[in-house]
């Protein structure tokens, strides 16, 4: 009876999923997360011996058993198993368990189990995640291992002279900053929110666990890559950010974090040049509480890449890093890792299902959301014409005003010309996915006359 138009309600497509063959969704749980579950596994078993040397006897049994549920994960995704409900006693089991219950209720009347190859993209993608974290917790003693941590590490290592680059430049900027006329600050603020922008270009996940870092400054690039920037509508997120500072003084800023390594070194030059502009008080991090994606921050992730700053043997580096430590200390930066980034929900649902964490992000005079899967959970992931407005696809997701810096890795994309996909179509068939284009996409109140 009381169908979507009759509610004057805009049509909801459906979401991205393996079930259409051949779909980047589909080639993604086929071919990317297996070999992903099978680095985990490897990266597990490489370190068997210091399990053992570490906790005896009880580490090769955990090695063994974290293995045995892994490679069991592996043959359900692969054999389209239907999702099973988590056991362990995680703090977020229950509200992943329920979601599975949700997801149940609304596949078709027979109750058709959710699965690997027939439900939703994001929801089992994640699922994946939260999976490996559960074969890890039911085996103390390694319980905190990261199986992800070799690939972060060595992403940073690799991208040490892009990294140097760009602690270099900060450090020209420094001088005098608190005294920039605006249109100067406009200026940088500019330039290291594209850094920012193509710092995503560097995931782990894109590449099941490849290496894919950053060789030179990105600075020199940004005029060459402009082209590439489908939407950029870093303009208004420069005039949302000073009319915030205009009205109310410096306020907060909360950077919603993607990936460790090179990306986030871009994401804390930018917040160190926010903050030691005066064009925000404080800067809030939010990253996950596990590990994540491949490449993800988690706390470990955000403390070890400071520290590692601070330690550089490269003086611009190492003062960036003793000054982000500094930020730490005293408050101006917070790090956060609230478990909804860590669930499979879009971010429509975060009023309702995570109040505590929409109520914080309403205290913000911007929020800017890094990568590609915080997009995918902006849109809903799902199969929007790519001329659907931003606003639109958020679907009343507007806690603050926000801005998505993201390189495009998933086929989903809205606020594009009309003509405008199919000409990237005709040009690259894979615009979508190939990790070559990005977006600056904004949503607030309007603060321009
Ligand atoms: O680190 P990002 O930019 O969120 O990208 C994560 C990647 O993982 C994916 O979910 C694919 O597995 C893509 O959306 C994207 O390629
Ligand atoms: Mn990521």
């Amino acid at each position: 009876m009381t169908d979507a138009a009759e509610l004057h309600m805009p049509t909801v497509p459906p979401s991205l999923s393996a079930k259409v063959v051949g779909s980047f969704a589909y080639l993604t749980i086929r071919d990317r997360l297996p070999t992903i579950l099978t680095k985990a596994v490897d990266s597990i078993h490489r370190n068997k011996d210091k399990f053992f040397e570490q906790y005896g006897e009880e580490g090769l049994r955990a090695e063994k058993a974290a293995i045995g549920l892994l490679s069991k994960l592996r043959n359900e995704m692969q054999t389209d198993k239907p999702v099973l409900a988590l056991s362990d006693e995680l703090e977020d089991a229950d509200a992943w368990n329920r979601y599975l219950q949700r997801h149940e209720g609304l596949q078709g009347d027979q109750g058709d189990p959710v699965s690997w190859f027939t439900s939703p993209w994001l929801y089992v993608e994640c699922y994946m995640y939260r999976r490996i974290q559960e074969a890890l917790w039911l085996n103390p003693p390694i319980s905190g291992y990261d199986v992800f941590n070799e690939a972060k590490t060595q992403s940073f290592f690799q991208s040490q002279r892009a990294v140097m680059a760009l602690c270099t430049y900060l450090e020209g900027l420094r001088k005098n900053m608190g005294e920039l006329p605006d249109n100067q600050l406009l200026e940088h603020f500019g330039t290291l929110l594209k850094v920012s922008l193509w710092g995503n270009k560097c995931d782990l996940s894109i590449s099941a666990g490849q290496e894919n870092s950053q060789k030179v400054s990105p600075i020199d690039s940004l005029a060459d890559l402009q082209p590439f920037i489908l939407v950029d509508d870093s303009s208004s997120v420069w005039s949302a950010l000073v009319s915030g500072r205009d009205q109310h003084g410096p306020g907060r800023v909360d950077i919603v974090l993607d990936n460790a390594g090179f990306e986030l070194i871009t994401d804390l030059v930018l917040a160190d040049f926010l903050v030691s502009s005066g064009l925000a008080l404080t800067v809030r991090f939010h990253g996950k509480s596990m590990p994540w994606f491949v490449s993800d921050v988690t706390a470990k992730d955000f403390q070890w890449t400071i520290q590692q700053t601070m330690a550089a043997n490269h003086m611009w580096m190492s003062k960036s890093g003793v000054q982000w430590q500094r930020y730490v200390r005293e408050g101006a930066w917070t790090y956060h890792d609230h478990p909804f980034w860590t669930q499979p929900h879009q971010f429509c649902d975060m009023a309702s299902d995570a109040a505590d964490l929409y109520a914080g992000l309403q205290g913000a005079h911007l929020v800017l959301f890094k990568g590609d899967l915080n997009y995918r959970k902006l849109t809903g992931d799902l199969d929007w014409e790519p001329t659907t407005g931003f606003a639109a696809a958020l679907q009343g997701f507007a806690p603050a005003p926000l801005c998505s810096l993201r390189t495009l890795k998933a086929n989903v994309q809205v606020g594009l010309r009309p003509g405008q996909a199919e000409e990237l179509a005709a040009r690259r068939p894979d615009w979508m996915t190939c990790g070559e284009y990005a977006v600056v996409q904004f949503h607030g109140p309007r603060s321009d006359p």
